[in-house]
């Protein structure tokens, strides 16, 4: 009876279960477990594994390998029939630790393992697309003139990308220069809006008087030398598109509760009339002054403020991305000097003050001197010695020397200490001058992740310095 029950469970289990005896002869096993490896269905009872290795069957055998080991075993087997099976075999020990016998459980996995290759074929094949795509997208950008060699140029351009296609309002922030109103047409270039219009208004320049006729539009009549057809305001030429609210810090207040009345409605009424129009616009805004501390002095709404700052970026300063400056400075070369018909060049060591200069008024500031120089320099090539005064302390710093190390390196005979004493040295010596990681990796030559790894491997011993 016994047996009888347990041949049935050995028959009708998912997995292929195989029994031998300490000698390796069969005692049970799946009579279809035998095809998967070119055999005809039966129990094989009484047949040795030994025969069937030797036949080359089983290559090799479970039943074998714990026999002669003694232990629990794992093994894949590629069969004649081109099947790939997972055999587990387990040794049953009588109370004198004697072996007894081999249970072997055996599980087809061809299909399992032909759909993982599949899915480690389309995942290459996607991570190959989504480089191809960036790849795409970077030369794109390059083509439109945009520079975004450093990982954080390209970190905003990703998040731009994004959430281009959605329509929540952006709050652009950083100094002036760095490219807010750059951002914000390619944020408008890539939405789904891209068709209709990408309105920028530039608060700073609007008189507080005309604001509101410039923004809402206005009826006939509406005031003294108003248009006589009435006029549409930006708000409406917004209409489908994208309105950039440049130097948002510059709203008068009065303003400011107006716009969030737009905001809050989506309705504009122009100015002396009655009909309220519904407008669909996407809100992206930008400054270059914090608004939170703006909100704090009462000069800035803070309701205005949570409705502008839904998903602000933080655009990094040119001193932030130190390996975007040459790539800038090649751009500007080649667009100047075919504007103006020369061929001017750049000298290896102005690339090396370039790249030390701290810029304060970031990409612009660096367009105006690259076309200053340009049209100003006699000479073909432009040396440091061309450049405005204020680039003078920078042309000291480009070059770095051991000589300058100021704390006395540690007496040893090790060389692994020696050179490690010495890299800290280096190290605290960039971290004295640089005022981020990206400034410190062109100081030192080397990348800004190198930068952080060193940071992290040396922590303890630099903050006892
Ligand atoms: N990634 C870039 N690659 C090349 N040129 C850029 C890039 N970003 C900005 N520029 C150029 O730098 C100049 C300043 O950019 P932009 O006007 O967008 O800066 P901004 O932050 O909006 O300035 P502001 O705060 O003064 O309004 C522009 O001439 C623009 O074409």
């Amino acid at each position: 009876m016994e047996d009888l029950i347990l041949n049935k469970i050995i028959e009708t289990s998912n997995n292929n279960i195989t029994v031998i005896d300490s000698e390796g002869i069969i005692v049970h096993s799946n009579p279809e477990h035998w095809v998967n490896y070119g055999m005809k269905p039966g129990t094989y009872k009484g047949t040795s594994i030994y025969d069937l290795e030797k036949e080359g069957l089983l290559a090799p055998s479970i039943g074998a390998i714990v026999l002669n080991e003694k232990i629990k075993k794992t093994i894949l087997q590629h069969t004649k029939t081109d099947r790939v099976i997972m055999s587990t075999g387990y040794p049953v020990f009588d109370e004198k630790e004697e072996l007894l016998f081999v249970v072997s459980y055996s599980h087809d996995q061809t299909e399992i393992l032909e759909l993982q290759q599949q899915y480690e074929k389309m995942e290459r094949k996607v991570k190959g697309y989504q480089t191809e795509v960036e790849e795409l997208r970077e030369k794109e950008f390059e083509q439109n003139g945009i520079i975004a060699r450093s990982s954080a140029a390209q970190h905003i351009l990703k998040t731009i990308y994004n959430i281009s296609k959605t329509d929540a309002t952006v709050l652009l922030l950083g100094p002036s220069g760095v490219g807010k109103s750059t951002f914000a047409r390619i944020l408008h270039s890539h939405s789904n809006r891209k068709k209709e219009q990408f309105i920028e208004v530039n608060c700073s320049t609007i008189p507080e008087g005309l604001f509101e006729s410039e923004i809402f539009g206005y009826e006939t009549g509406a005031f003294t030398g108003a248009n006589k057809q009435g006029s549409e305001g930006l708000i409406e030429q917004a209409d489908g598109g994208t309105l950039f609210l440049d130097e948002i810090g510059e709203l008068p207040l009065s303003m400011q509760a107006k716009l969030l009345k737009v905001l809050q409605e989506k309705k504009i009424k122009r100015l002396g009339g009655k009909k309220e129009r519904t407008i669909n616009f996407r809100l992206v805004t930008a400054t270059n002054q914090d608004l939170e501390k703006m909100v704090q002095e009462g000069r800035f709404r803070l309701d205005l403020y949570y409705r502008l700052n839904v998903i602000p970026l933080q655009i990094p300063s040119l001193e932030e991305r130190k390996e975007d400056i040459s790539y800038l400075v090649q751009d500007c070369l080649q667009k100047f000097n075919s504007a103006y018909n020369v061929k001017k060049r750049i000298h290896p060591s102005t690339y090396d003050v370039f790249t030390n200069y701290n810029w304060p008024g970031n990409i612009r500031e660096l367009e105006n001197l690259m076309e200053r120089l340009i049209l100003t320099i006699e000479d073909e090539v432009i040396y440091p010695t061309h450049l405005p005064a204020n680039f003078n302390t920078f042309q000291t710093n480009s070059s770095f020397s051991l000589d300058n190390i100021e704390q006395p390196l540690k007496v040893t005979n090790n060389l692994k200490e020696i050179l490690e004493n010495t890299e800290i040295q280096i190290i605290l010596k960039a971290l004295k001058k640089c005022k981020t990681t990206y400034e410190m990796a062109t100081y030192l030559g080397i990348s800004q992740p190198t930068v952080i790894y060193k940071l992290k491997k040396y922590k303890n011993k630099l903050d006892h310095s």
